[in-house]
């Protein structure tokens, strides 16, 4: 089943087309990679979906957990979240100062429209334990569970990108969107990183679109991959088969 559709997406700045009629199918259950140097347009691509830009032309639609197709071209973002496509950093940025824990929770009392002030401040009800359970499991599944307790500061660059993802589970993601999740991530942690995405997206069929420059590592744990260049897919498929794709090829090594 298709979770996502892009169809025809068209997006200029003045008379630059940095999107030029991008189809891409987000399969549900799989994660799917978008790859592209600089300036290929994957980030303008994500911000059509997540409602950031609104394409001049074509159009994003979407599958609702009910089954029913829906056309969310140019929804504002807020709604595209509360529909369950969240992208990481659309979740406000992580508390440096607040353990893994709170972090987790603040991300459901924003959900509640409480400032997190006011719930540190609030006694523990039935509701919090709730809570605090649900992020528990999210943190077992993310693998921070030991560090729980500890300051967001005191994570690795890996164990922030993972906060992260948790984050988005917690606020009950369909569909998350990773925008480059292992960017200066020290090898050993990349590969964790991304086996974790593979994990959840396994046990817990949350479907994933990934953006990352580093192929060498994302290509061992995603299902498909769309390749970009100059605002379009250039190539599309298994990753085996992007990889030995001529156009793929020459624009990562020039020929
Ligand atoms: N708000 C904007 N105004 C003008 N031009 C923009 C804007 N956003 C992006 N662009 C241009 O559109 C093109 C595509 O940019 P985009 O950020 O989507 O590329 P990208 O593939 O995500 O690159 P990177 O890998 O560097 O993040 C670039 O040439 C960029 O300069």
């Amino acid at each position: 089943m298709v979770l996502l559709v892009t169809k025809g997406i068209v997006k200029q700045f003045g008379a630059f087309r940095a999107l030029d009629g991008v189809d891409v199918e987000i399969e549900k259950g799989r994660v799917t990679l978008i790859i592209g140097p600089n300036g290929s347009g994957k980030t303008t691509l994500v911000n059509v979906i997540t409602g950031v830009y609104k394409p001049e032309a074509g159009r994003v639609f979407y599958t609702k957990p009910d089954g029913k197709m829906i056309d969310i071209t140019g929804w504002p973002p807020h709604k595209i979240f509360e529909i369950g496509i969240v992208r990481t950093f659309q979740i406000p940025q992580i508390f440096q100062k607040l353990t893994v824990l709170e972090n987790l929770l603040a991300v459901a009392r924003g959900q509640r429209g409480e400032s997190v002030i006011s719930a540190l401040l609030k006694n523990w009800v039935k509701e919090e334990e709730e809570l605090a359970r649900r992020a528990f499991g999210i943190l077992k599944a993310v693998r921070l569970i030991d560090k729980w307790d500890v300051p967001a500061y005191l994570l690795s660059a890996g164990e922030m990108k993972l906060l992260e993802l948790a984050r988005a589970l917690m606020a009950g993601a369909n569909l998350i969107i990773l925008d480059e999740p292992i960017a200066g991530v020290p090898v050993d942690q990349a590969h964790e990183v991304f086996k974790i995405v593979r994990d959840i997206n396994k046990q817990q069929n949350v479907t994933f679109l990934v953006i990352e420059h580093r192929i060498d590592i994302a290509f061992k744990y995603v299902d498909y991959v769309y390749a970009m260049a100059s605002g379009k897919v250039i190539a599309k498929g298994l990753p085996e088969e992007v990889a030995n794709d001529p156009k793929v090829k020459e624009v990562y090594i020039g020929g």
